[in-house]
């Protein structure tokens, strides 16, 4: 069977308990996307065990946003696979490039993080993508080669694994890839990974160009950051997922 489209929504830093009521509309709208659309929801860390609460009986998945290699131990701050679980994640993003940035992740770390996901039955969504630099050089579709190499073990499933595309320039900053250029990256993805995977764009996603990013070919969804935090952003967006 071919799993359903996926929009993840990524808070990141965002989102206090007051803000479960947007989880709670964009329920909603996952609840009338039907069985067609995955929802996901990937709260900080605070937020996930009141959040997976608010939702239980709904549709809507609630993820994590990254995850320790070890599922337990002496390192300060941080957050276990088990510990996700706990909460009622059934997800986690790992590799995303702001954690590259902030924590200095390397491919290495992110595979390690990967395997640990896997071993406490989460979903690992990884994402890859290039910076403006890699793209201006020519070498986008090296560089998300060398990262998939890298970070993703082996092992990869439809079932334990979603690819997210996300260019480094276009998280965030109101810019986006042409269809052309994200039709490119998709399909070389896709040709890198085990058959059936879902791979999801990310960077800049909003309820207007949404539509014309779920009809580009090898696109099965969306990592939606800034317009994934109120539900009269992310309604339209689930619904031009489930329209596409
Ligand atoms: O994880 C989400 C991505 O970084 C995209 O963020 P954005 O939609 O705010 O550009």
């Amino acid at each position: 069977m071919t799993a359903p489209k996926l929009v993840a929504g990524n808070w990141k830093m965002n989102g206090r308990m007051v803000h479960l009521e947007e989880a709670l509309g964009i329920a909603t709208a996952s609840a009338a996307a039907g069985d067609e659309v995955d929802v996901l929801l990937c709260p900080p860390a605070t937020l996930l065990a009141p959040m997976a609460s608010a939702l239980t009986g709904s549709n809507t998945f609630v993820g994590g946003q990254d995850c320790h290699a070890n599922q337990s131990g002496a390192h300060t701050g941080e957050v276990s696979a088990a510990m996700l679980v706990d909460a009622g994640a059934s997800h986690v993003i790992l590799g995303h490039s702001e954690r590259r940035r902030d924590h200095h992740e390397g491919s290495a770390d992110i595979a390690a993080k990967v395997q640990a996901a896997w071993s406490e039955g989460l979903v690992a969504i990884l994402c890859i993508g290039e910076t403006e630099a890699e793209r201006d050089a020519g070498s986008t579709l090296t560089v998300l080669a060398e990262q998939l190499s890298a970070s993703l073990p082996e092992g990869a499933t439809p079932e334990n694994t979603v690819i997210a595309y996300e260019p480094v320039w276009a998280i965030g900053t109101g810019r986006t890839p042409s269809v052309a250029q994200i039709t490119e990256a998709h399909a070389a993805i896709r040709a890198h990974v085990p058959a059936g995977i879902r791979l999801l764009y990310g960077g800049s996603v909003t309820p207007q160009n949404a539509a014309a990013i779920f009809a580009t070919d090898n696109v099965d969804g969306a990592l939606v950051g800034g317009a994934s935090l109120k539900a009269e952003d992310f309604t339209p967006i689930i619904d031009a997922l489930k329209n596409a």
